[in-house]
């Protein structure tokens, strides 16, 4: 069944000690767990908030999320439990292995197949011959497959992916996405991803971009424009 994120007129600002930063006003965007998704534009505009609120981990002081299951609405807890996370900077455990790292949030779950599936993940991502190496015996791009295998395992729902390949190189970057991509396709999973990248943005079947005007879908219509 499709699930959907529906952001309605939200609003986000942080409060500093001398100053308000505003991000955005009335935002509306719905995502699809059918669809992938990316959202460009320029640095400090709020594009990792606007992720985050996606994710259902932090809450807009204005406007509502709902996570809905077959048009049915369902907890953000439900979202968050059926979420899986990709970060610039990998983000796995440096003392666990990569099969490990990957079998963590299965492991979590309390799934006592946690071993099974990650050694299949670990060969989805083509590195089943490092499964024993840690995090720091990797290259940048070998750690951003293991972190791949880790978001989508548990086969979630949506996969939000925060500048996956802000630390790699072109040719690097280029295969990460690729997978990214394919294991999208081939989970059902629906991915939403923030990035400087052209190419990257160009894969995705929507593509949107947040500015200080507000959010601008370019490739189709059902995007308010704030
Ligand atoms: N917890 C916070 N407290 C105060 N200000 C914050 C907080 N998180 C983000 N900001 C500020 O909000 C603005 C938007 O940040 P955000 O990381 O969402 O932007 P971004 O578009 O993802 O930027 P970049 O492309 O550089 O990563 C920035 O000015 C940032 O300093």
């Amino acid at each position: 069944m499709t699930k959907h994120i529906i952001l309605g007129s939200v609003g986000h600002h942080f409060q500093t000690e001398n100053r308000v930063i505003s991000l955005f006003q009335g935002l509306s965007l719905t995502v699809s767990s059918a669809e992938t998704n990316a959202i460009v534009g320029p640095s400090g505009v709020g594009k990792s908030s606007l992720l985050l609120i996606l994710a259902g981990l932090e809450t807009p002081q204005s406007g509502n999320v709902v996570f809905s299951d077959g048009g049915v609405a369902q907890p953000l807890l439900a979202l968050r439990q059926q979420s899986g996370f990709i970060f610039q900077q990998f983000h796995l455990l440096p003392e666990l292995d990569a099969i490990n790292n990957i079998a963590l949030p299965l492991k979590l779950k309390g799934d006592k197949s946690a071993m099974e599936k990650a050694e299949e993940w670990l060969c989805k991502v083509g590195l089943e011959n490092r499964a024993k190496h840690k995090p720091s015996q990797l290259s940048g791009g070998e750690q951003q497959r293991i972190a791949i295998a880790r978001a989508f395992v548990t086969e979630p729902a949506f996969v939000f992916a925060d500048e996956p390949t802000g630390n790699l190189d072109e040719k690097t970057a280029k295969d990460i996405v690729e997978l990214m991509f394919e294991c999208s396709d081939a989970n059902q999973t629906g991915l939403v991803v923030v990035t400087h990248s052209k190419a990257l943005s160009k894969m995705a079947d929507h593509c949107y971009e947040l500015s200080q005007q507000g959010l601008l879908g370019y490739k189709d219509s059902s995007v308010k424009v704030a």
